[in-house]
């Protein structure tokens, strides 16, 4: 079954052909056929696509919203330059996956969109405005380019979290404003923890039920997610994607009073505040540089750049302390293990925040997490009592791999029946 997983942000769409085990699903029958994304909608548009046999092609196209940069991608999937004999025509693709950010309290699986399953979606619009709206989008356009018979299914980021007990995802705030307007924690990048939850099952040879795990999700945005028996215990980020560990360009935690106090001194709206927090902060507002780990880790070493230093100081820092909190709440772990592009590729950023964790048992193999770049296995000491390793992260996989197993079983709960009293 060839899949095309989607995810559509406010002015790009990242796309992934893959072609999954019909039935089977076993883990090495999958074949990853192109990827690549469209940036820019609305006006002059980047498209950069790679092929199966990983030649990049970059071009600019007139493509005024996701739907044309849908019908462009398809076009160019179909074509002979995409070098996917496979697919000959918009017909050769059998489903739609796509990434939902926001699944509120609705939504604790992966599910077939059906026109209540979308009402639903729009029900989390409150809840994740930056970037629901966007995902609808993904929808309405792949119904107009296909046709509404194609099946689309929706994975969402907060689905894996919904484990997580009452005493984690509540906020200590007024009880009526979990009532009223659902103000808890939720938590993201799900589909990534559970991705890499399941590989280091996988690499270990042991059950869902022996899993106890911190995984560390360091990319553009990071979390972390405390995991007891296979299932998400408590998490970093919260309502939204800003709170818990220091991000590219977000603050992760900080006193809420702050909000009030920049708003008054710096003469801005509280929108403008949270927009602050979310785009000119962590990283690239503490060093004032970038908010590329990469850059910042060169000019701390070449140029001694203050800044840079202190910024991953504190990404740093952030990161031990979740880890410490994490294995007081889960009573013990097996493994902390990092995925996102800092965590897999960067030895030194790994060193660094387990730099510190010898209490906790955490042993690290020096020459092992110097070779661990992009690679998955482990870095610890072999009698480390706590382990570390690196897992590369496949979101887009598991997203297509849901969209077979929801088609296959038909899954698509009544919004209904979910929707808590
Ligand atoms: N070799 C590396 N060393 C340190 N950081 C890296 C390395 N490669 C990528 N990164 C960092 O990974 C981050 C992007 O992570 P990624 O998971 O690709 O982002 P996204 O969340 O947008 O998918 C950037 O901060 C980038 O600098
Ligand atoms: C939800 C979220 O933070 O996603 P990303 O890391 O892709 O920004
Ligand atoms: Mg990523």
């Amino acid at each position: 079954m060839n899949v095309l997983v989607l995810n559509s942000g406010s002015s790009s769409l990242k796309f992934q052909l893959i072609a999954t085990d019909l039935g089977r699903i076993t883990e090495n029958k999958d074949e990853r056929l192109c990827r690549g994304q469209v940036e820019q909608i609305g006006g002059e548009a980047i498209v950069t696509v790679h092929t199966r046999s990983g030649t990049r092609q970059k071009s600019t196209a007139s493509l005024f919203d996701i739907s044309r940069s849908l019908e462009y991608l398809v076009r160019w999937i179909a074509s002979d330059e995409s070098e996917i004999m496979e697919v000959r025509s918009p017909s050769d693709i059998h489903a739609v996956g796509h990434r939902v950010v926001h699944g509120g309290e609705l939504f604790t699986e992966s599910t077939v969109i059906t026109d209540e399953v979308l009402k639903g979606i729009e029900e989390c619009i409150d809840l994740a405005p930056l970037h629901n709206p966007n995902n609808i989008k993904g929808i309405l356009a792949s119904r107009q380019v296909f046709g509404p018979k194609l099946p689309q299914v929706a994975v969402f980021d907060t689905s894996f979290h919904h484990s997580i007990p009452e005493h984690a995802y509540l906020y200590a705030l007024p009880y009526h404003l979990y009532k009223r307007h659902h103000i808890r924690r939720y938590g993201f990048h799900g589909t990534s923890h559970r991705y890499v939850a399941d590989r280091y099952r996988a690499l270990r040879a042991v059950t869902e039920e022996q899993t106890h795990i911190i995984t560390l999700h360091l990319g553009n945005g990071c979390s972390a997610t405390a995991i007891r028996g296979g299932r998400s215990v408590d998490t970093s980020m919260g309502m939204t994607p800003l709170e818990g560990l220091v991000m590219g360009t977000r603050s992760g935690d900080i006193d809420p009073a702050v909000v009030n106090l920049i708003a008054r001194k710096e003469g801005l709206s509280t929108h403008e505040v949270d927009a602050l927090l979310n785009n000119q902060s962590g990283l690239l507002g503490i060093s004032g540089l970038t908010n590329d780990m990469r850059v910042l880790l060169q000019e701390s070493r070449d140029q001694d750049h203050r800044r840079a230093q202190l910024a991953i100081e504190v990404f740093c820092y952030r990161a031990r302390k979740y880890i410490g909190a994490f294995l007081a709440c889960m009573g013990a772990a097996d493994a902390i293990v990092f995925t996102g592009g800092i965590g897999e590729n960067s030895p030194d950023i790994r060193a660094r925040i387990c730099n510190g964790l010898e209490w906790a048992g955490l042993r690290l193999d020096d020459s092992r997490n110097k070779r661990m770049v992009g690679l998955e296995g482990q870095i610890s000491c072999d009698d480390s009592s706590l382990h570390a390793f690196v897992i590369p992260t496949d979101e887009e996989l598991l997203i297509a791999r849901d969209t077979v197993r929801c088609i296959l079983s038909e899954r698509s709960p009544r919004v209904e029946e979910l929707r808590i009293q």
